[in-house]
């Protein structure tokens, strides 16, 4: 196992290159890292896993307009929301465009879950639920600036949907091509998303505190991410979903209203 390295604490303000830089490095724990994904990517998942992955995610997939809300909710600047708003039509859909969850439902289907299926959430694990929700939360607790920061993990997101186009289809032909849209959408709207995230981030970190707090930040969505497929590692490859030793029933909340 490798040691573990606590990141040293930043010792003096970092140029905009240096800190781009600095921000793009925590791109090395990422969740295209993680077992589970690294598994996914090189044909090794059941289909029972790959289900797993896409009704957990569905849960992701629907609080993302709920935290850009929230974000748009606490910023008193219009041209910021004016661009921000989009995020949540990439996602709820407009006019021809279906939204990136209708999306999600398709790619629901091609692996055989009904979308009453992911709507009912019955499959998602409570520690999914409360690594998305600790996301929600801090965006809601955060000012927009730093809640725009926390969105950054996208910088590394586009690798993770082009990965799964290029290798999905030859390990898992089971699925149905329809399902892959929503990787295709999110590809050019990522890079979109992280141009303003990081025009953000640049402009309000020009002090050793802020851009340490940005990394801090950046740092904590990624946990937010490696947790949700811990969970999911837990559940879905070693057999031991919550309650496992006390019933074979997921008698696991479904979210309390
Ligand atoms: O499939 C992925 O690996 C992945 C990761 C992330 C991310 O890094 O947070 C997002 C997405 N997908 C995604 O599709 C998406 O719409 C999205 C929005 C956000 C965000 O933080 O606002 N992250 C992500």
């Amino acid at each position: 196992m490798n040691a573990v390295q606590t990141p040293s604490p930043l010792a003096a303000v970092l140029s905009p290159e240096a800190f781009r830089e600095a921000l793009m490095a925590k791109g090395a724990y990422y969740h295209i890292h993680h077992p589970y994904q690294i598994d996914m990517a090189e044909g090794r998942s059941t289909p029972e896993q790959i289900r797993g992955w896409v009704a957990n995610r569905f849960y992701y997939q629907v609080m993302i307009p709920q935290k850009d809300a929230a974000l748009l909710a606490n910023c008193p600047d219009a041209d910021t929301r004016r661009r921000w708003i989009q995020r949540l039509l990439d996602h709820d859909g407009r006019d021809d465009d279906a939204g990136g969850i209708k999306a999600w439902l398709t790619l629901g289907e091609a692996v055989g879950l009904t979308r009453d299926k992911l709507w009912s959430q019955q499959h998602v694990l409570p520690g999914v639920r409360f690594a998305v929700d600790a996301y929600v939360n801090f965006v809601r607790r955060a000012s927009w600036q730093e809640g725009a920061i926390s969105s950054l993990t996208e910088l590394f997101a586009p690798l993770a949907h082009q990965s799964r186009l290029d290798t999905w289809p030859g390990h898992y032909p089971w699925i149905d091509e329809a399902g892959y849209g929503y990787f295709r959408k999110r590809l050019k709207e990522a890079r979109r998303d992280v141009e303003h995230g990081l025009e953000v981030a640049l402009a309000v970190c020009t002090s050793v505190e802020t851009q340490q707090r940005a990394l801090d930040i950046l740092q904590f969505k990624l946990d937010v991410l490696w947790s949700m497929l811990d969970a999911m590692t837990l559940a879905y490859q070693l057999g031991r979903p919550p309650y496992h030793s006390v019933t074979e029933r997921a008698v696991f909340h479904r979210g309390l209203a």
